[in-house]
């Protein structure tokens, strides 16, 4: 008999019985598997984390106990087991986020999938529980191995140590990887609590021995924990959690419910801040995830569930030529070296490392010691590529500025996932970074719009070793190469439609050139005179467009970015400050947080189309349509 469908609140899991447990997880791994094969999704973290979630809302009250998720790509389960069943739509307009959302749900808290922040939150607000006197109110907090290695992470355990009464309980989902193995001395550490050879050895000689003095009753069970738990005092070292001052549990088998369920209700018991370690696995149940030797299906496409090969091909065009063109330049310049913060496939850095093992350089989820550690190589002779999602060194923006640009170090940052990504919500839009960067005194920042441009970008970037330089580009498939007819003192002229009445620019940022072109058709066929461009390099904004935009009536700036600050934003003020009396439309991202959809779905919303575009430039050029 079916459990799933009849879980429909956390309390209809505390109702179950514990035999009923394993039959429910195998429901969930099934149900997973299949609906995640149709939408795609983070099909592994959430197979790695069925028992503990289980485990969670049986000893924990949700929404009363707080629950939190770090990056939050692990809590399809927690979904399903606060009454969230339809994933037919998930990632979609209208569907389920693939991350907490308040708005789904009361059990849902931290909606940004940046990682790392789960125990800040879990310490605010435990601290607000104790001040507001909700001592029966628990919080726990769920982080991986690799948002371990965050440095925000670190700070929050500072001070989650510091309150020996807050009702805390970290719960570290430790199944050994980021996307890759997690790298560094935290993971080498956790290893050590998970696999002393002494522990894991003499508990397996301990369960041997417990099977071979008959079947396993309760004595035999009871000695067996007891055995786990003298080892653990005994022979597991004594971790760095417990010489902070917070106490640990574990390690946990975390596909073991009862196990989880009595070590979460010892730590909850205990009343103040606790680790428990659970060992789980990414992929758990699923052959084709457990055997991913790239992510364990982290992040799936499509996929055919039988197989769990993509249905669709590769979908990262840009991410490939950006892998190839960095391993030649690694073949020409032994100086430069590549740096990742724990994605080293993801963001195309694998064939370099394994060509230049020696020159890549994970540094775990650590965006921030990333760009400052760059700012060392530098000084140190050496030009280091960063390459991170571009939403991602929204956090590093201070290491960018401080210890980057103020030296004047050659650091080249490539930007994967620049503009709208959709799919993944708000916190994922690599929305921020042009208007970021704009503010960073001596930074250059290419927008390549094609396979070309993204090559000669990438060479021309690692060439400058006086300055910072970002090279930016989008998720997905790459569009055609697009020919420039001409070039102006460095920016290529795509297109030019000779006409009558009031001249229009219109300037093509990054693969918005492509819609450029597009609109500069769609005004030709109105008869207006229309030049269409693209700078390529984009901040500083060349003089060049500001020459060329006192040559028309009306510039139109098409932008992947932020409108707030954006290109089209600093063009109108070099215009103005350069007496260059032109009207400066910047057409682009408005400044909000954009709810997950499809990236075609956000491009008609926020009307990024090139119909759109062409109807509201002939709108101000000859006034609204009577
Ligand atoms: C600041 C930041 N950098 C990178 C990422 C991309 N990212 C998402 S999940 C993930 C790996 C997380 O590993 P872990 O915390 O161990 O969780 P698991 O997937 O193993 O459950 C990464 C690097 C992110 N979400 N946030
Ligand atoms: C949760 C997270 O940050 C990553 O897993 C991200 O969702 C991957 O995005 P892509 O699928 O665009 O690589
Ligand atoms: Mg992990």
């Amino acid at each position: 008999m079916a459990i799933l469908p009849r879980i429909s609140s956390p309390a209809d899991v505390r109702a179950l019985r514990p035999a009923q447990l394993e039959g429910l997880a195998q429901e969930i791994r099934d149900f997973l598997v299949a609906s995640v094969s149709r939408t795609g999704g983070h099909l592994g973290p959430n197979l790695g984390v069925v028992e503990l979630t289980l485990a969670m809302h049986r000893a924990f009250e949700s929404p009363r106990d707080t629950m939190i998720f770090d990056t939050g790509h692990q809590t399809y389960v927690h979904k399903m087991l606060t009454g969230r069943s339809d994933f037919a739509g998930l990632r979609q307009r209208g569907g389920l986020s693939g991350y907490p959302c308040r708005e789904e749900s009361v059990h849902d808290v931290v909606e940004n999938s940046h990682a790392s922040t789960a125990l800040s939150w879990a310490d605010g607000i435990a601290k607000a529980n104790e001040l507001r006197g909700h001592v029966d109110r628990h919080v726990v907090a769920v982080i991986g191995d690799g948002a371990l290695t965050g440095g925000m992470a670190w700070e929050a355990l500072n001070n989650i140590a510091a309150g020996q009464d807050r009702r805390l309980v970290v719960v570290v989902n430790d199944n050994g990887r980021s996307y890759d193995p997690t790298i560094g001395g935290l993971a080498h550490h956790l290893d050590t609590l998970r696999t002393t050879r002494g522990y894991e050895n003499f508990l397996a000689w301990g369960k041997r021995t417990l099977r071979r003095s008959g079947p396993p009753g309760r004595l035999a069970y009871e000695a067996l924990h007891g055995l786990k738990k003298g080892l653990k005092d005994v022979v597991a070292p004594q971790g760095l959690f417990e010489d902070l001052g917070i106490k640990y549990v574990g390690p946990v088998d975390g596909h073991d419910v009862t196990a989880v369920e009595q070590s979460l209700r010892r730590a909850k018991a205990f009343g103040g801040p606790v680790i428990v370690h659970v060992i789980t696995e990414k992929g758990r149940g699923y052959v084709p995830a457990e055997q991913d030797v790239a992510d364990r299906f982290h992040a799936v496409g499509k996929i055919h569930p039988e197989t769990g090969l993509p249905v669709a091909p590769s979908r990262f065009g840009w991410t490939s030529v950006f892998a190839d063109e960095m391993v030649r330049i690694g073949r020409r310049r032994p100086d430069v070296v590549g740096i990742t913060a724990a994605m080293l496939q993801p963001v195309g850095l694998a064939p370099f490392a394994a060509e230049f093992p020696a020159r890549a350089f994970d540094v775990g989820i650590a965006e921030q010691h990333a760009v400052t550690s760059a700012a060392g190589m530098a000084f140190a002779g050496l030009h280091p590529v960063v390459a991170v999602y571009a939403t991602f060194l929204n956090r590093a923006f201070d290491q960018v500025l401080l210890d980057v640009a103020l030296h004047r170090a050659g650091v080249t940052f490539v930007l994967d996932r620049a503009g709208l990504t959709g799919d993944d919500g708000a916190s994922h839009n690599g929305m921020w970074d042009m208007s970021l960067m704009r503010m960073v005194p001596g930074l250059h920042l290419a927008a390549p719009r094609d396979e070309p441009t993204l090559r000669s970008a990438l060479r021309e970037a690692v060439d400058v070793d006086d300055a910072p330089t970002v090279v930016r580009y989008p998720k997905g498939p790459l569009p055609d190469a697009l020919e420039a007819v001409d070039t102006v003192d460095g920016v290529d002229v795509l297109a030019r439609h000779a006409g009558d009445g009031a001249s229009v620019l219109v300037v093509g940022i990054g693969p918005m050139a492509h819609l450029a072109v597009e609109v500069g058709r769609m005004l030709d066929a109105e008869g207006l005179p229309t030049t269409v461009v693209d700078p390529r390099w984009v901040l500083p904004v060349p003089a060049a467009l500001v020459k060329l935009a006192g040559e028309h009536d009306h510039v139109v700036v098409v932008e992947d970015g932020l409108v707030e600050g954006g290109v089209g934003a600093v063009l109108g003020q070099r215009c103005a400050e350069a007496g260059v009396g032109v009207p400066v439309q910047a057409v682009g991202i408005p400044l909000t947080f954009l709810d997950h959809a499809t990236r075609a779905q956000l491009l008609e919303t926020l009307r990024l189309r090139a119909e759109d575009v062409a109807h509201d430039v002939l709108a101000l050029v000859r006034g609204p349509a009577v």
